[in-house]
């Protein structure tokens, strides 16, 4: 990426210039890139495009920046004079001199993001690190798919001699079917790829499992912990292994290079508002019996 041409201040720096020039002492300061570098006479102004109406943002034209003029390509020269003035450029052209806080903030998430989670994929391959322990994460894995719980669900639904039971197991089932919805409609809109460590050998995926981000697994263990601490009648010992075995499902996500150490935390974030939406939405034998009512 062509770095901007640092420009030399005049020796009577106005007011409203910053940056770069040699001062009192001949040594260069860097500008600031708040501001648009002053334009002397050797910076020919179409390199500098204006961004809107704003006088604060110059975007320098990658294309024709001055390392590439200095390459001697005359003929750009001239084709770029003809296209001096305000002539619009395509954004692609462009190179945006300052990112705002968030964009830089975010770029160095990402940057920390993908770091850890190569970090920490250290079962995403037999040869890995902890691939030894490879087996027993896809064990985990299988323990947070989605087949097996819509199945369980709709076995013990079905097998349940008490009305509160069914109820609570048909909920549970419907409660599946929303998350399975909901993560493959975020997964289909952000169509993030999952890590380059990760061994695609998954089974029983769809079509949008192929994304990374929200962890499906990590959406379902949050909600289906939450759903059991809620619904059923257990000792602490039992409930203190639900939540582990979430905390367990998310984290083996990471280790087997399946996601970034982000996709997971959000994962968890969605499951647990998740539970909230299944809990507005409870659907009681009354109701039940009246849907299907209309439905005859
Ligand atoms: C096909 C069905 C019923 C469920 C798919 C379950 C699955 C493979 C989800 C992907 O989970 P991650 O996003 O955590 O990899």
């Amino acid at each position: 990426m062509p770095s901007p041409k640092p420009v030399r201040a005049s020796s009577s720096r106005s007011s409203s210039t910053s940056g770069v020039g040699s001062g009192a002492s001949g040594r260069y300061e860097f500008m600031s890139l708040t501001r648009t570098p002053p334009l002397s006479p050797s910076t020919p102004s179409h390199l500098l495009q204006r961004q809107g109406s704003d006088p604060t943002t110059a975007r320098l034209r990658v294309s024709e920046s001055p390392n590439r003029l200095r390459r001697g390509s005359a003929s750009s020269t001239a084709s770029t004079s003809s296209t001096g003035g305000g002539q619009q450029l395509p954004e692609e052209d462009c190179m945006h001199l300052n990112p705002s806080v968030i964009s830089v903030a975010l770029s160095s998430l990402l940057a920390v993001d993908l770091w850890l989670s190569k970090r920490l994929g250290v079962c995403a391959y037999e040869e890995a690190s902890w691939g030894s322990a490879r087996p027993l994460m896809k064990l985990v894995e299988i323990s947070g798919h989605g087949i097996p719980w819509l199945i369980g669900a709709a076995y013990c639904m079905f097998k349940s001699d008490s009305a509160a039971g069914q109820e609570v197991m048909l909920n549970l089932l419907m409660a599946l079917v929303l998350d399975l919805v909901l993560v493959a409609i975020v997964k289909a809109v952000v169509r993030r790829r999952r890590p380059a460590h990760n061994r695609m050998d998954m089974f029983a995926t769809f079509s949008v499992d192929r994304y990374s981000f929200p962890s499906g697994h990590a959406t379902r263990a949050a909600m289906c912990a939450r759903f059991l601490l809620a619904h059923l009648v257990l000792a602490a010992p039992l409930r203190v292994l639900v939540m582990l075995w979430a905390v367990f499902v998310g984290l083996s996500r990471v280790l087997l290079g399946r996601h970034n150490v982000t996709d997971v935390a959000f994962g968890f974030f969605m499951g647990y508002c998740q539970y909230n939406l299944v809990e507005a939405l409870w659907l009681s034998p009354a109701m039940l019996h009246s849907m299907v009512g209309q439905l005859e």
